[in-house]
């Protein structure tokens, strides 16, 4: 690879060309370079959701989740690949093509979703920031996979105008970059708050985390979370590991059931109509929950709401769950099986129980792909979850490494 336009061509994690200038503006993210997902609207331009036809042809107005970066120095450079209308956690996409993660130059693997160019464009050093969402785990998976950092806000902290639903009672948009510092500051410009002043010493954080049951991963994921949580209570952190009421991964059916009937109530009739170009693995998923009834939905909801109060006695006592972001790291394209949700296990239980979360990288594989872990903490707890995880990455320390397909790499 020896110029930058053909790798970024080659990592496909673009919508149409990426405008690369230097950044003018001023601010708390001056020059900052800024791509987003493919379902935030941006004045003037055809927003796709990782179609090929524009569920939008002309957005007349811009999100103001990403108005807000820009005014605050972010150069806008354009939009990112995703899976079709967010629905999959993969990073696939066989309607118009899936980004390339950039950890391996050899064998195409995978980027994560929904929010995969997002995430790649990211790794891969073509930008410094990326807006993705999060329903299920689209921001951390991607994160997770591709090595860098991405926050799940809990709902209502960013605002979702202009942003293409796919569930609306567990969407939520957010930042995506290579530093806790980095996100910290989006953060703080999207929620309009304060940035947080810097990492939390070690010894005031109170974990809870996995016991060996609950922990489900491959095994050099599990030894790289046991290592964290080794180091955190050897720096003086509060660990705990009570019985979870539920484990992560029992929260992935009935977060499935909500989320499907509220994306079929969005996006039923779209994806009917456009049934004969759509990515087959997202069409396979919608017909899969096209005759969820509502009667099975308030339940769903209703169950919801006592599992959220649940876990929140759990909870008591203790500011964070400390989890693996993914339970594997990023698998060949190849390999990938469209029914499977395994990448969510630790990842809706956020979503589903209105919890915030970020996913940041703890070390790599013997591949030498990325591995993630991911902190969660209590809606509203923002502030407290970032400056949690910026003293976790301080304390990994992790040596810089960049992607073999890195923009670093090429000539020009
Ligand atoms: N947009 C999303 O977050 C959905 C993908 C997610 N991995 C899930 O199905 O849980």
């Amino acid at each position: 690879m020896t110029d930058r336009a053909a790798l970024a061509e080659a990592l496909h994690f673009a919508v149409g060309p990426i405008h690369e200038r230097p950044g003018a503006g001023k601010g708390p993210l001056a020059g900052q370079r800024l791509i987003v997902k493919d379902l935030f609207h941006v004045a003037g331009e055809p927003t796709f959701g990782g179609g090929d036809s524009p569920i939008e042809p002309l957005a007349i107005g811009t999100a103001p989740a990403v108005q807000r970066l820009i005014d605050a120095g972010a150069v806008y450079i354009g939009k990112a690949q995703m899976v079709q209308l967010a629905f999959g956690g993969w990073g696939t996409n066989a309607c118009v093509g899936a980004p390339r993660n950039p950890w391996d130059a050899d064998v195409f693997r995978v980027a994560g979703g929904s929010s995969s160019g997002s995430a790649v464009a990211v790794a891969a050093g073509f930008a410094d920031l990326a807006l993705g969402s999060d329903t299920g785990g689209s921001i951390r998976i991607p994160a997770s996979l591709c090595g860098i950092v991405g926050l799940r806000p809990s709902q209502g902290r960013i605002s979702l105008d202009g942003v293409m639903p796919l569930a609306p009672s567990l969407d939520s948009a957010g930042p995506m970059a290579r530093t806790v510092a980095d996100v910290a500051a989006a953060f703080a410009v999207l929620a309009g708050e304060p940035m947080v002043e810097g990492p939390a010493p070690v010894a005031s954080l109170s974990l809870r985390i996995l016991s060996d049951d609950a922990l489900v991963a491959d095994e050099e994921v599990a030894h790289a979370y046991r290592a964290v949580a080794s180091r955190l209570g050897h720096n003086g952190a509060t660990l705990r590991s009570p019985p979870l009421p539920a484990a992560p991964r029992d929260y992935v059916a009935p977060t499935g059931q909500v989320m499907g009937y509220e994306a079929w109530a969005e996006h039923g009739a779209r994806i009917t109509a456009g049934a004969a170009t759509a990515d087959p693995g997202v069409l396979r998923r919608f017909q899969a929950v096209s005759g969820i009834d509502e009667a099975s939905y308030r339940a769903a909801q209703a169950t919801r709401d006592a599992d959220r109060r649940q876990f929140a006695d759990w909870f008591e006592g203790a500011d964070f769950l400390l989890t693996p972001a993914t339970a594997w790291t990023a698998p060949p394209i190849a390999d990938v099986d469209e029914g499977d949700f395994t990448l969510a296990y630790y990842t809706r239980m956020a979503n589903y129980l209105d919890l915030c979360a970020i996913a940041l990288p703890c070390g790599f594989d013997r591949l030498g792909l990325p591995i993630g872990i991911q902190l969660i903490g209590r809606a509203g707890d923002e502030g407290k979850l970032i400056a949690a995880a910026w003293s976790i990455e301080r304390l990994l320390a992790l040596p810089p490494r960049l992607p073999p397909l890195h923009a670093s790499r090429c000539a020009n």
